[in-house]
């Protein structure tokens, strides 16, 4: 942890605006081969259109920035001009990296500036509800430096020694007391300065940029999050996200 002893940012004002960075440029390695994962088809739509619709349907969103594959902006501009999106919400597309912290970061160096809170938010999550969003803005709007989506844990878990070999036995070496775990989803929001100097200073291996902010030293707070804002990482949650599509569309009547 590198505690630089600088205080914490002033709350973002009830007024400020928001932008979000949607990295959308991985492979999608672990949901088998095809396109990038951004752009496969969900109910007949990219993926990508889903999470930028899901973000754009907050009324505090006013820019999404997208993180495409490196070599794919083009095709994702093309992408957003032919999708219907809020005529409130600017886009920019800008080409990633070759990690989720790479891409983020270079979303966060295309943000023009007037934007005070910052979400970022996985292309993979593409059925996040607008209320999980708003939560995570109005928790940053009320003072805290960076806020995540969370839900208590089904299954009990376990620490082990990771096996050397794919497919040995791994010894068990702890296990965590489950009342106190939650699994974060995104969007997670910042105040932006704090996002960007997390970006700027913490180096290495990182799942979240909420992780990076907890390496300032800084308070992190957690928020309800939703079964519906799953990450669709394998296969079967492509079949999960499809099923969630099609009763969502039978509810809403079309
Ligand atoms: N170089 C990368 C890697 C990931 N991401 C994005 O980060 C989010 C979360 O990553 P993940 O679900 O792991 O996506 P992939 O990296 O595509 O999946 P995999 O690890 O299975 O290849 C996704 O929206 C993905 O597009 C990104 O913008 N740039
Ligand atoms: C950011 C994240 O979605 C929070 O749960 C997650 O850590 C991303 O992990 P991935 O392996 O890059 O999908």
């Amino acid at each position: 942890m590198s505690d630089d002893s600088r205080p914490s940012p002033p709350a973002a004002p009830a007024t400020a605006r928001t932008a979000v960075v949607i990295p959308a440029a991985g492979r999608g390695v672990r949901l088998g081969p095809g396109a990038p994962k951004a752009l496969r088809a969900l109910g007949g739509t990219p993926m990508l259109i889903h999470a930028v619709r899901a973000m754009a349907a907050s009324r505090a969103v006013s820019l999404v920035v997208v993180v495409a594959p490196p070599d794919g902006a083009a095709e994702v501009k093309s992408l957003l001009d032919a999708h219907a999106l809020p005529e409130r919400t600017d886009f920019l597309v800008v080409p990633g990296g070759q990690s989720r912290q790479e891409s983020v970061k270079l979303g966060l160096d295309a943000l023009p500036p007037g934007h005070d809170i910052v979400l970022v938010h996985d292309a993979a999550r593409p059925l996040v509800p607008v209320d999980t969003v708003d939560a995570v803005i109005e928790a940053v709007r009320d003072g805290a430096p960076a806020v995540v989506p969370a839900l208590p844990l089904a299954d009990t878990v376990k620490q082990v020694e990771p096996a050397r070999t794919p497919g040995e036995p791994e010894p068990v070496v702890a296990t965590p007391e489950r009342a106190r775990l939650r699994a974060v989803q995104t969007p997670q929001g910042f105040d932006r300065a704090t996002l960007v100097r997390a970006h700027e200073t913490v180096t290495g291996d990182v799942t979240d940029d909420a992780g990076m902010v907890e390496q300032l030293g800084l308070t992190v707070v957690a928020v309800p999050g939703h079964e519906e804002a799953f990450k669709v990482t394998r296969p079967l949650d492509l079949v999960l996200a499809e099923a969630v599509l099609a009763r969502r569309r039978l509810n809403d009547g079309f």
